[in-house]
Formats: C-alpha cells, sequence, structure tokens
C-alpha cells in the first residue's frame, strides 16, 4: 500500500506498510507459531470431530483488505477553529492532517469534511496542551472526534471535550450537521476533562435520539454504544465469529460461557437451541446493548436459538473464581484486553475440570503467557485472523482441549 504520509515521514502508524501483504501475514503466522511452539498441544475433540488428530492443527490464516478496512477512526483535532486539523499530532505535537489516511473506508474518509466543518460553526476550539509538568497550560476543548461506520453504512460521532462549555453550541448547530451528513445516526459528546493520555471519560451526554448504532454481522445485528468496545475490522471480526460458532458447535456444549463478551459477538454468534449461554464483561454499557439485542432476536423467529442466552456486568476473574461462582459450564470463550486472562483465571480454568476453551487473543505474548499457566488445556485448532493488517498486531482464535 503506498502512503504519502508514511513516504513523508509524518505518520508511522503503519510499521508494516514497507511489506507486501502476503509477507505480512505468513509473518505473523509464523510469529504467533514459534510463541505457541514452547506450548504443549494435543487434542481431546476427536469424539466431537473425528476429523481432529493430535497435536495442534492450524487453519489458513484469514486475511484482510489491504486499505479501507478499519471501522472506526480516532482523530484526534489540532489547528484552530476557523482551520481544524484532524489526525495525529507529530513528534513535535503538530498536527498531521489524515483524513485521506487509507485504512478508512471513503464512507468514514467522507464524514471528515462536514465534521471539519462543523468544528469551525459551533466554534470548537481544538484542545491544546503547551508547557510540560506543572506549568503545563490547558487551552480549547476539542480533544477528539471518534467516528464508527457500521456495515449499512451509518455513523457514530462521539466528540471528546474537556468540559460541557460547547454542549449547547453543538446542540443548536447538530441539524445543519445531520442535514450534511444524513448517515449520522448517532452522535454523543464525551467528557474528559483530564490532561492525561487516557482517550475518553466516563461521561457520555446522548446528543441524538437513537443512541445505538446496529452492527450487522451475518444473522445477527449487535448494538453498539458509545463506550462500547467493537471489534476495529468488520469483515475479518464476521469471520472470527463464524469460525467460533463452527468450533462450539462441534463441541457441541450445552452450557457456555463468554467472558470478556463486550456488546455479545461471541455469545450471540455461538447460541444454539438448547444452550445455555451466559456473557460476562466489565462494562454496563456494553451489557445493556448485549442484553437490548437478545431481547430483540427473542421477538424475532429465533425464539429457540436465543432463548437461554443472558448477560451480566462483573469482573469475568471474579464471576468464575469469587465466592458466588454459578455452576461449572461445559465450554468457556476467553476473548480478553490486550493484557490477556491473567494467572487467577488461567489458574481456575486449569483446576476446573471445563473440557474446552475457546481463546481469542489480539497479544499473543500474552495469550502464550496465559496458555503456559493452564497447561492441561492444549491447543487443538488455531487460526490467525489479519484484523489489523499494515501493522503487527493480528488476532488468533485457538480452541483447547483437556489432555
Ligand atoms: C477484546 S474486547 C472483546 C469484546 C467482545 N468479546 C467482542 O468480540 O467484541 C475485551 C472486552 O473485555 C472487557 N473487559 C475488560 N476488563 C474486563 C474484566 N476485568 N472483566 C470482564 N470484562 C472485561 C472490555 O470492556 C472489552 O469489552
Amino acid at each position: 500500500m503506498q502512503c504519502l504520509h508514511y513516504d513523508a515521514g509524518r505518520c508511522h502508524s503503519c510499521t508494516l506498510l514497507e511489506i507486501d501483504y502476503p509477507t505480512q501475514v505468513l509473518d505473523k503466522e509464523r510469529h504467533v507459531a514459534t510463541l505457541l511452539d514452547s506450548v504443549p498441544t494435543g487434542s481431546t475433540v476427536e469424539e466431537a470431530d473425528p476429523t481432529a488428530g493430535s497435536g495442534l492443527t492450524w487453519l489458513p490464516a484469514v486475511s484482510s483488505l489491504e486499505s479501507g478496512f478499519r471501522n472506526k477512526a480516532k482523530m484526534v483535532v489540532s489547528g484552530t477553529v476557523a482551520e481544524p486539523v484532524l489526525g495525529i499530532l507529530d513528534r513535535a505535537g503538530h498536527g498531521v492532517d489524515l483524513t485521506d489516511c487509507g485504512l478508512y473506508p471513503d464512507a468514514l474518509q467522507a464524514s471528515f469534511v462536514p465534521l471539519a466543518a462543523f468544528v469551525t460553526q459551533a466554534g470548537l476550539e481544538p484542545y491544546e496542551v503547551s508547557g510540560r509538568g506543572k506549568r503545563a497550560q490547558q487551552r480549547g476543548e476539542l480533544k477528539y472526534l471518534l467516528v464508527t461506520l457500521s456495515p449499512d453504512g451509518e455513523l457514530m460521532v462521539r466528540f471528546v471535550l474537556r468540559s460541557q462549555e460547547s454542549i449547547a453550541r453543538i446542540r443548536k448547530h447538530l441539524p445543519s450537521l445531520l442535514a450534511e451528513l444524513p448517515a449520522l445516526a448517532v452522535a454523543s459528546a464525551n467528557i474528559q476533562p483530564k490532561h492525561a493520555a487516557v482517550l475518553e471519560g466516563d461521561l457520555e451526554i446522548p446528543l441524538t435520539e437513537r443512541t445505538t448504532l446496529p452492527m450487522r454481522i451475518d444473522d445477527i445485528t449487535l448494538d453498539l454504544r458509545p463506550q462500547s468496545f467493537f471489534q476495529t475490522n468488520t469483515a475479518v471480526a464476521t469471520e472470527l465469529y463464524r469460525q467460533a460458532r463452527t468450533w462450539v458447535d462441534e463441541v457441541g456444549p450445552s452450557t457456555l460461557w463468554d467472558l470478556y463478551c463486550g456488546v455479545g459477538g461471541f455469545a450471540l454468534h455461538c447460541a444454539a437451541p438448547g444452550r445455555a449461554v451466559t456473557g460476562i464483561e466489565i462494562s454496563a454499557e456494553a451489557i445493556a446493548a448485549a442484553s437490548g439485542t437478545v431481547e430483540k432476536l427473542r421477538d424475532d423467529d429465533a425464539v429457540e436459538r436465543f432463548r437461554d442466552v443472558t448477560f451480566a456486568a462483573g469482573d469475568a476473574t471474579e464471576f468464575a473464581v469469587g465466592p458466588a461462582a454459578p455452576e461449572l459450564p461445559e465450554m468457556v470463550i476467553v476473548n480478553p484486553p490486550r493484557r490477556g486472562i491473567g494467572p487467577d483465571l488461567a489458574q481456575w480454568l486449569e483446576t476446573s475440570g471445563i473440557e474446552h476453551v475457546l481463546y481469542s487473543s489480539c497479544n499473543a505474548t500474552t495469550l502464550a503467557k496465559d496458555l503456559a499457566a493452564m497447561p492441561s488445556l492444549r491447543p487443538v485448532r488455531a487460526r490467525l485472523l489479519d484484523m489489523f493488517p499494515q501493522t503487527s498486531h493480528y488476532e488468533v482464535l485457538v480452541l483447547l482441549g483437556r489432555a
């Protein structure tokens, strides 16, 4: 992929840009295979799938579009009210315009011009920090524009602001933004008062009647709310959930937990008649969205499939290990943040007696560490899904069976 910003040394986000795409995927396959090499492998899914031999079977990697695959843009806003710059800050702290970044699909790119015009119209002064340490001086209001594109072409826009000072102006001018950007379905303001590297704050102020963006993946439409996590590459996420569903169906558990469930992607795709599925997630907002989705799905004709799907907010480890721990499920899915599941949950899974675990990881280093902490649960199938082309990141899905 060619990128003028990369060539000019203005943006270094795509660290693999000079490597052709098939080689990137091969390198990632080698990387993950090496990391998992040190982990003992084996199979106990023969009963569920007679074709599964012993040892670890790698399925062919899932590649992505090389460009235009990101469904979400995190644009730092810099410059001035009259001439806002949407993109990143370079090492010297100067704004770099990335509105033509090739990672964004056309419909995301097309939203940036009306959004920049709106910054000017509503008088949203870009946030800026000058000086360092105790002498640091903050000015301006608008820190980031976070824009998400749904598979059906609708947009969610979040204004990350230092305070509520500009909310009234945003509300006043919003109708003209909606007229300019008819795809805009959900808008909100996130208040992040701290001068810190944290992207967003706790307070989210809805600006539109609609507060959820429907993210349709195969036959399931997940409801995304502003503060909830969603996989960044919708096409590859679709393959991820399909693969998970295939492997879960092969194992055929009647009880399944989806730990770190977000808005319910794995839980809902792996639901089946006669299967009790429980999704656990730290974000109450994501759980509210997932619960809303399952209610809607039950209203459709697939009642049986979703009859026994429930979601609850809480810490994944606490849920499994804590004193109120429910009855053991037959299978567990984990899809933790980059830090992995950690030693407590790994130790619990190791000794739990649960026969199958499906681990979806965006960080193979912590995956390998977690796997080393549960030697009785051995990788039997694995597949790399290239969620993040042009960077060294990737997703890997591993089916574990008890030795
Ligand atoms: C990689 S995302 C996966 C979300 C979901 N499985 C999906 O496919 O969209 C990790 C999720 O874990 C949640 N999370 C972070 N810490 C957690 C914890 N201690 N317990 C439960 N969930 C947690 C995050 O809010 C986030 O939604």
